[in-house]
């Protein structure tokens, strides 16, 4: 019998994500035994300081680096991550594996289902949200909005709206699928005008690179339709130079052998907002990323994206 040791944060989604990650591969490797082991991160130990500085660590990368360094060092053979959590550029001794299939990539209005919605929110109304895109993209639609810093997991963010009286918190409807808290949402927010996250809803399945068994049967989970998506997503983030603090969306997707990939960014005050499409062929998903980031820096992307950093 083989082994597989599976590492992943210590959060409930995190827990959720491994669990659907293994199910199949449970039921196809009977012959491989699969551990799940969990690394606390800094944002896992001290909650506290973790509100202040977990978008600001490492470049954006506090979720990964204690996960990374166990990988690296062979005490466990994968990392489930959330793929939108990971920085674009990956430690050279380490690959993504396809991810499996894909969850919503929508983000969603939480709160009382009569009123967590673009339309029913009351004017000046709270939403929850520390995300530079969330803020702008949702300044945009309904400029009237304040909102409010609220971090951490999804549980805590949902409880803390409701102890601080929010009229919405603004998640992805990922997680919220994944951990059963689909009767929380008020709306499902639209892709034209709220584009997620580059890799939202995907699973981040990292590996060592020289590690031919976890390659062999981990890859066999991946879906190579979603990882075309997904790379497109990330190579447009990619020279945009942006981490996961930046007001950009990208969304991906596939129409026979065609990606077609949509792109977003809008400035923080969400008065600017810069648009732009292509379409390629799936073999070649960076391209398509490139050619979208093209287009939004010639539009003027660098300086909204500038003066987002500078805030
Ligand atoms: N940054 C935190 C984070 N990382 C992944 C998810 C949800 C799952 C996903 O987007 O894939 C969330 C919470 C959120 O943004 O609502």
């Amino acid at each position: 019998m083989r082994t597989l040791v599976v590492g992943s944060r210590a959060s409930q989604l995190a827990k959720a994500q491994v669990k659907e990650f293994l199910g199949p591969l449970r039921a196809r490797f009977t012959d491989v035994e699969f551990r799940h082991q969990l690394i606390l991160e800094g944002g896992d130990r001290d909650r506290r300081s973790a509100l202040a500085s977990v978008s600001q660590a490492s470049g954006g990368a506090a979720f990964s680096t204690n996960q990374e360094a166990a990988l690296v060092a062979g005490e466990v053979d994968v990392i489930v991550h959330s793929l939108k959590d990971l920085p674009t550029s990956n430690p050279a001794e380490l690959i993504l594996l396809p991810p499996p299939g894909r969850e919503d990539v929508r983000d969603a209005l939480c709160g009382p289902v009569e009123t967590a919605t673009l339309t029913a929110l009351p004017l000046g109304a709270r939403v929850g949200t520390s995300a530079a895109r969330r803020i702008a993209q949702l300044l945009a639609v309904r400029p009237d909005l304040g909102t409010v810093p609220i971090r951490g997991n999804v549980p805590p963010r949902l409880r803390r709206g409701r102890e601080m009286g929010l009229d919405a918190v603004m998640l992805a409807a990922a997680g919220l699928h994944r951990l059963g808290l689909n009767d929380q949402i008020g709306q499902l927010l639209p892709i034209e005008q709220f584009p997620p996250s580059p890799g939202q809803g995907a699973l981040g399945i990292q590996v060592r690179a020289d590690n031919t068994f976890a390659i062999e049967v981990l890859s066999t989970a991946g879906d190579l339709q979603v990882d075309a998506e997904v790379r497109a997503e990330r190579a447009m983030l990619a020279e945009l130079h942006g981490g996961c603090s930046v007001p950009v969306g990208a969304h991906a997707h596939t129409d026979g052998g065609q990606l077609h990939l949509y792109g977003q960014v809008t400035s923080v005050d969400g008065t600017k907002q810069l648009t732009a499409r292509a379409s390629g062929p799936a073999g070649d998903p960076a391209a398509l990323g490139h050619r979208v980031a093209a287009e939004l820096m010639h539009q003027g992307a660098q300086e909204i994206l500038d003066k987002a950093r500078a805030t």
